[in-house]
């Protein structure tokens, strides 16, 4: 179904060059919840954008439903981008459409018809409950909310595929629950294949089967989750899968090096029909 082989990405800036994927191998079933975890800055959202080409891989290939995409010209790869939906941490709606609105651009930048839109619209408002907020303005609507319209924004081109980058950073515990309800619904009901990139295992536990654990831009272990005991071999799953926070005192001092912040553009009309349809 979707298959990366040897992909690696580098960026480049005033501050010199990072290798923000290196060397990734990674292969996801059809109809799998493929996880992948990390600390800040692993590599895990510019892994995930490259199985879109929203990043576009220095080298390696990426194989989705049978097709090499990083050699599909322009035109043909803007159509395959159609079939593969994503979601973000922050949902990315346009404030000023409603919520209809908002899904129906993934359509309009498709180019799908006119005709079939507005059913279209509607079928995937209802797959997350929210027909009844069609015309709200995403002012009007919670966090969860939001993330079920970006989830059906997602949706509206009946991707194979769907594509979540930190989808339960940005809400709340109770909220994180209803959002993976909605996630898990997608892949068991409609079949959907889903990549999940988050720093919470509690998330990828309560729906990937396998997930891919990774450190500097490298993978560095698959963890199984199919209720079996965990034997993680890397210090960092380790920590990742021991959630309990023991606090030791400040050192006051220490010196931590400043983060660093890749630009994001400001979510515009412009920018959102830039990541739909081109990244
Ligand atoms: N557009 C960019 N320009 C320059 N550097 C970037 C860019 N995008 C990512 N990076 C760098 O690449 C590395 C990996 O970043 P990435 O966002 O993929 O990690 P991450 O695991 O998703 O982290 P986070 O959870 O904080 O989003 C980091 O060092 C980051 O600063």
């Amino acid at each position: 179904m979707i298959t990366l082989r040897g992909v690696t990405k580098t960026f480049t800036t005033a501050g010199g060059t990072t290798t923000a994927v290196d060397d990734v191998d990674l292969h996801v079933e059809r109809g799998a919840v493929q996880g992948i975890i990390g600390f800040s800055g692993a590599g895990k959202s510019t892994l995930v954008r490259t199985v879109n080409l929203l990043e576009r891989p220095d080298s390696g290939s990426v194989v989705v439903d049978g097709e090499e995409l990083t050699t599909l010209p322009e035109r043909e790869l803007r159509a395959r981008r159609a079939k593969i939906g994503m979601i973000f941490q922050h949902f990315n709606l346009l404030e000023n459409l409603t919520a209809a609105q908002n899904v129906e651009l993934a359509l309009r930048v498709a180019g799908a018809p006119k005709a079939g839109r507005a059913a279209k619209v509607a079928r995937s408002l209802a797959v997350v409950d929210l027909s009844d907020k069609a015309d709200a303005y995403p002012s009007k609507l919670s966090g969860g909310q939001k993330q079920r319209v970006a989830i059906a924004r997602a949706l509206a081109n009946e991707p194979s595929v769907l594509l979540c980058d930190e989808p339960t950073s940005a809400v709340d515990p109770q909220t994180t629950i209803t959002v993976l309800q909605y996630l898990k619904e997608v892949n068991e009901r409609l079949g959907i294949t889903i990549v999940l990139v988050t720093h919470q295992m509690n998330v990828v536990k309560a729906l990937a089967g396998d997930v891919a654990v990774m450190e500097s831009g490298r993978v560095v272990e698959h963890l199984r989750l199919d209720g079996s005991p965990l034997a993680p071999r890397s210090e960092i799953a380790r920590f990742l899968l021991d959630d309990e926070i023991r606090l030791a005192p400040v050192d006051h001092g220490r010196t931590e090096p400043d983060a660093v912040v890749p630009p994001r553009a400001p979510v515009s009309l412009d920018r959102l029909e830039a990541v739909v349809e081109r990244g």
